[in-house]
């Protein structure tokens, strides 16, 4: 579903992606691990064409995005359901009119499919029927996060991109945001990637897990490969996160 090929990118001076390969197939779920300032972020900007590299491919369904233009692209980004660290839910809309948005804006549902939908959406993320009224101010971080999927997923997207969706939460809702996660793999079969440097939760919810370092993915493949791993960057990253829990 996604393949990136030899990405390169580099800010002024600032060589951040030095050569990426990453595929991700279809109805999976990879985790993009790696410390601060690895360019996590980066990469996930130019899986939706947010940023144009220096050189490489960006295939996303089949089709390189690259050299792709504004409407084309806006096309393509029809295929992505995108979760962002702060969740950016609409603080004067009710969680109902939230998760109704995009089928407002995008679809000629009518007042009674809409209504069928968001609640089937909101059931999925395991939010009751008494959360639709209220504003997301009156919500904790790890209910806004789980709105802020069911509005992602609304339309039914092909992909889903999470920028660290348990940054700032406690473990308990952070198991419920990685729950969320594998509801929207295994529930609407969407294929994920997920930004993280949350080991435990990347270790729950990842089929593949690519660790980013300096500019390069140093390892690719399953959880248990990654622990097993001899690479320096990857075992200091686990030794740190194992010592200090
Ligand atoms: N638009 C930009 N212009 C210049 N430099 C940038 C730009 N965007 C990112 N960078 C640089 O690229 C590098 C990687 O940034 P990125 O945000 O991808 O890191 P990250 O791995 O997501 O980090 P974190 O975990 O802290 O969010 C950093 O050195 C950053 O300063």
């Amino acid at each position: 579903m996604i393949e990136i090929v030899d990405l390169h990118k580099t800010f002024g001076e600032t060589k951040v992606l030095t050569g990426i390969n990453l595929k991700v197939p279809a109805g999976s779920t990879c985790v993009i691990l790696g410390g601060s300032g690895s360019g996590k972020t980066v990469l996930m900007k130019h899986m939706i064409g947010l940023l144009k590299p220096d050189s490489g491919k960006v295939i996303i369904d089949g089709d390189d995005i690259v050299p792709m233009s504004v409407t084309q692209l806006q096309q393509v980004r029809g295929k992505f359901g995108m979760v962002f660290q702060a969740a950016a839910l609409f603080d004067s809309m009710t969680v109902f009119e939230n998760v109704a948005f995009p089928l407002r804006e995008h679809t000629k549902d009518s007042e009674d499919v809409i209504r069928q939908k968001v609640r089937a959406r909101l059931d999925l993320m395991g939010l009751k029927e008494a959360v639709e009224g209220k504003f997301p101010a009156d919500l904790s971080g790890g209910m806004r996060k789980r709105v802020g999927l069911a509005r992602a997923t609304i339309l039914g997207p092909k992909i889903v991109l999470y920028d660290e969706p348990t940054t700032g939460l406690d473990p308990i809702t952070t198991d419920y945001v990685d729950d969320m996660i594998l509801a929207a793999q295994k529930g609407l079969g969407v294929t994920s990637v997920v930004i993280s440097h949350d080991i435990a939760s990347a270790f729950n919810v990842a089929d593949q897990i690519a660790f980013l370092s300096k500019g390069v993915i140093v390892e690719n493949g399953p959880p248990e490969q990654l622990r097993e791993s001899k690479h320096p960057a990857v075992k200091v990253f686990l030794e740190t996160w194992f010592g200090k829990n």
